[in-house]
């Protein structure tokens, strides 16, 4: 057992979420990508952007957009929270949204959603 696995005792919930060496526990646990990584992915042919804590891939999505693709690629790499949410967006937008997840943020770096289930928005928990 490593050094880091004997000092890290995460709660039951943190369990579910966190990891020690960067990779996802399990399969079915969601991958994990954190504010710089996804900075990596801010253009045009590779655009990424976070929702309350989750990652998307929204690459294929940019020219379909309803709202254009230049609002989108302003936060191309980043958090689009704010801009997503006071645009107010429909049911229909938020379910587009789930068709391009890959992932969460790592605990350390959310905002919305904690471990046990404490969620700060009604973005589906
Ligand atoms: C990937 C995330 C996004 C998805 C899936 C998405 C999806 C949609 C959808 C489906 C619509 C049609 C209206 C509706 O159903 O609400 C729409 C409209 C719109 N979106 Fe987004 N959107 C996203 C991000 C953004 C962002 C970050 C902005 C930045 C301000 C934005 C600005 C707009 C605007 C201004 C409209 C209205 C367009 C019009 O009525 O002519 N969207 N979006």
């Amino acid at each position: 057992m490593s050094m880091a696995t004997e000092i890290f005792t995460p709660s039951r919930h943190e369990f579910n979420y966190v990891n020690v060496n960067g990779k996802p526990r399990s399969e079915n646990t969601p991958e994990e990508f954190s504010l710089e990584e996804i900075a990596d992915h801010d253009n045009l042919t590779d655009c990424w952007i976070v929702v309350y804590d989750r990652v998307y891939d929204i690459t294929k999505f940019i020219n379909e957009h309803p709202g254009g693709a230049d609002v989108l690629l302003e936060h191309a790499g980043r958090d689009a929270t704010i801009a997503f949410r006071s645009t107010g967006h429909s049911s229909l937008a938020i379910k587009t949204l789930e068709k391009y997840y890959v992932g969460n943020l790592p605990i350390r770096q959310r905002i919305f959603r904690k471990p046990g289930g404490f969620v700060v928005s009604n973005m589906p928990a």
